[in-house]
């Protein structure tokens, strides 16, 4: 699903962000980036959402290698990517349903297909009620919800999520960590970046530990003894 080999990145004029980094992650799975302030997780998201490219060495995604993908396959592959982030980015002036749609209008889908599917998309993040709303009315919990049900919506494979608890609550985030894991055992790839170790702990999922740009540990918690 995602296989890194040495990968390093270096933005223009910068230091290496991110270094020599290998790593395999399979269909299904629900894996933590977790690190400090500056590590490089936001970067590596970014080279897995393909919205940058490799320094050096090789990155697969989802049976590509974007940097050998031409230019007009790209968008393609980004199709197949679900994002969610801290901000949620939605466009005030849509309601919550259109919110959700957009993915699908961009990818043309027929308009029975669209009402269907943000239906559903918005009752798996228990908003079914708000369809209407507009998002400058819907708490912030409630709108980080919207933004996952968007990044859902057209079923990616992978889903990618940067820092997507960080502006909620304890209990927020265990809810929408809860929203993941149901997804994933659904069969979507879902990997988090997230500095909230607390939580991270409490999913007892595969972590990845970047420091300065290098993997510093790839652990997956022991099962509970019995
Ligand atoms: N566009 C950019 N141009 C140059 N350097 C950058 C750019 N974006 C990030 N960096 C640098 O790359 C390194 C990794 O940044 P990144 O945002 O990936 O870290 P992070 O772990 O996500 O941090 P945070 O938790 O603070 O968001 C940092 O040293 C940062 O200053």
């Amino acid at each position: 699903m995602i296989e890194a080999e040495s990968l390093s990145l270096r933005y223009p004029g910068g230091r290496e962000a991110l270094g020599d980094l290998s790593f395999r992650i399979d269909a299904g799975e629900m894996v933590f980036i977790t690190g400090r302030s500056g590590a490089g997780k936001s970067t590596l998201v970014k080279l897995i959402a393909n919205l940058l490219l490799p320094s050096r060495g090789v990155l697969r995604v989802l049976d590509c290698e974007p940097s050998r993908l031409a230019r007009r396959h790209r968008p393609g592959l980004r199709r197949r990517i679900g994002m969610v982030f801290q901000d949620h980015r939605l466009l005030p002036s849509l309601s919550a349903a259109d919110n959700v749609a957009l993915p699908l209008r961009i990818q043309g889908a027929p308009d029975g297909e669209i009402e269907r599917r943000v239906r559903a998309a918005l009752d798996l993040v228990g908003l079914g009620q708000r369809a209407r709303a507009l998002p400058a009315t819907l708490s912030g919990g409630e709108q980080q919800r919207v933004g996952i049900a968007r990044a859902i919506v057209h079923r990616p494979p992978l889903l990618l999520a940067d820092e997507p608890t960080g502006n909620l609550d304890p209990q927020l985030s265990v809810e929408i960590m809860a929203l993941f894991e149901r997804l994933g055992a659904h069969g979507t790839t879902v990997l988090i970046a997230s500095h909230d170790l607390p939580l991270i702990r409490q999913m007892r999922k595969r972590v990845l530990v970047l420091e300065q740009g290098r993997l510093q540990e790839d652990f997956r918690p022991q099962a509970e003894p019995a």
